[in-house]
């Protein structure tokens, strides 16, 4: 039955979008979409389309996408329950990032969600003003998100215990050195019935071995935490150039009921945008892994760059780091699904995405070009942004080694070599080199 209401939508959408895929077509559309109680499927959708062609007329609308998913779950969603509050913890150039795209959404759906949400602020001068009064008088984020307009509805707040009072939905997004110190802090003011999800991109190495931000999350306050990791760098998606990502959440053993609680829907609705296409699935590891990895392929991206190697050195990179993101995520987290690193956003394309244009292969170019250190690069640089593959490959080196598999992972460890302990650029191709001859 499935299959067939499926086949249907496609067979729709194909005379309307002549090359669209039969998984495109479906991802178009929530399931919910199609209810069997409801008038057939094409008659929703032409009524659907006239309906938001008059509403552009009538509005002088610029946009011209013509299917809105989230309006289309959103007609069919009924709370039974207090619209959902939503806190951002973190304000740099990603954290203002999500706090922009899920304001955004609260304005849009206020019978689901609280339009105002709160963004903790690390809180800091700039001249002799505040960047949180800053945030919330010229709505920019003048330091970390320069030049874009923040929505009226976003409200800045330095103080981490007040700007997390009543809400429902925690959003963690700062850089994942700070995650131990901001989870202490929140111990014992966090309640049971909380959700969370982690925008962070790294691991947490500690008494449990190499954990994933949402399980530390977890572990630490008590609630439900997934995750959302996809191919986004901030200022693109910041000037809402479309993009996709992915958000990974497993429901938990005390979920209310759909309507009641966080699921699925929800999150979708709280972080789809026309110009921020959003998949969600189970596969929280999966997501997590390849987000974190990543950012120790993109600094070896940097080194290539830097040296001058061209394009076919940094696809090999990518190839070999590829498969080592895989391999890891197999060995340590055995729930993490293959598929997700080339299905989902959040796999092969972040990884293409962040070698060609993130933080970390420019940090990594520079270190090759000017031979600072990895923390000077970042320094001069990044004006107080992270390069989170700096301490991501210090995390895998020292859990590889705990586990005595540094040699098992050339790649990771390669790039640990060249940050932390000098070890020459140009003996890069000799370290990954995929020996096949054996010594007598
Ligand atoms: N920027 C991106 O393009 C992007 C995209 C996807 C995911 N991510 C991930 O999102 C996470 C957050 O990245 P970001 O780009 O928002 O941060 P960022 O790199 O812009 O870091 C700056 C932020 O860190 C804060 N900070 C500095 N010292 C602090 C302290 N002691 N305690 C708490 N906060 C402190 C600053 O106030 C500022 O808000 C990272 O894990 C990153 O990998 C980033
Ligand atoms: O700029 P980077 O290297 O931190 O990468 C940013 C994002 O993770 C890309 O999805």
């Amino acid at each position: 039955m499935l299959a067939v209401r499926r086949l249907t939508r496609y067979t729709f959408l194909k005379r309307t979008h002549p090359v669209i895929s039969a998984r495109r077509a479906y991802r178009y559309f929530p399931l919910s979409f199609t209810c069997s109680r409801r008038p057939p499927l094409q008659i929703q959708l032409r009524s659907k389309m006239t309906a938001h062609i008059n509403h552009k007329q009538h509005n002088g609308d610029q946009d011209d996408h013509p299917f809105r998913r989230t309006d289309s779950a959103v007609s069919i969603m009924h709370l039974k329950r207090e619209p959902f509050k939503i806190t951002v913890i973190g304000s740099g150039n990603w954290g203002t990032t999500i706090a922009k795209v899920i304001a955004e959404n609260t304005a849009l759906h206020s019978h689901i969600f609280n339009p105002e949400v709160r963004m903790w602020v690390f809180d800091e001068k700039i001249g002799d003003e505040n960047l949180t009064d800053i945030i919330n008088t010229r709505h920019q984020n003048v330091k970390y998100l320069p030049k874009i307009d923040l929505p009226h509805n976003l409200v800045a707040d330095p103080d981490l215990l007040h700007s997390i009072k009543g809400a429902d939905i925690l959003v963690f997004n700062i850089p994942h050195q700070f995650l131990p110190n901001i989870v202490k802090q929140l111990q014992g003011h966090v309640a049971p019935h909380v959700r969370a999800i982690s925008c962070l991109k790294g691991f947490e190495l500690g008494s449990k071995g190499v954990q994933l931000l949402s399980s530390y999350v977890t572990d630490e306050l008590g609630v439900q935490c997934g995750a959302l990791s996809g191919a986004n760098l901030a200022p693109e998606v910041a000037k809402e150039h479309w993009s996709e990502t992915t958000v990974a959440y497993q429901l938990p053993k005390d979920y209310q009921g759909e309507g009641k609680d966080v699921d699925h829907k929800i999150l979708k609705l709280l972080f789809h945008r026309p110009y921020f296409h959003v998949n969600v699935i189970d596969d929280v590891a999966g997501i997590s892994i390849a987000g974190a990895l990543k950012n120790v392929v993109a600094l070896a991206c940097g080194f290539v760059e830097g040296m001058g190697w061209g394009n076919n050195a940094s696809a090999a990179i990518q190839r070999l780091g590829l498969g080592e993101i895989i391999k890891f995520g197999r060995m340590f987290f055995p729930e993490s699904k293959v598929e997700t690193y080339y299905q989902e956003s959040a796999g092969v394309a972040d990884l293409i995405t962040t070698c060609s244009g993130g933080r970390n292969v420019k940090v990594a170019t520079y270190m090759a070009k000017t031979g600072k250190s990895a923390l000077e690069a970042e320094k001069e640089l990044l004006n107080g942004q992270s390069a989170q593959g700096i301490i991501t490959c210090k995390e895998v080196h020292e859990w590889l080694q705990t586990c005595e598999l540094t040699q098992e992972y050339p790649l990771f460890e390669a790039v640990y070599q060249i940050v932390y302990n000098n070890v020459r650029m140009e003996d890069l191709p000799e370290m990954i080199e995929e020996l096949d001859i054996e010594d007598e």
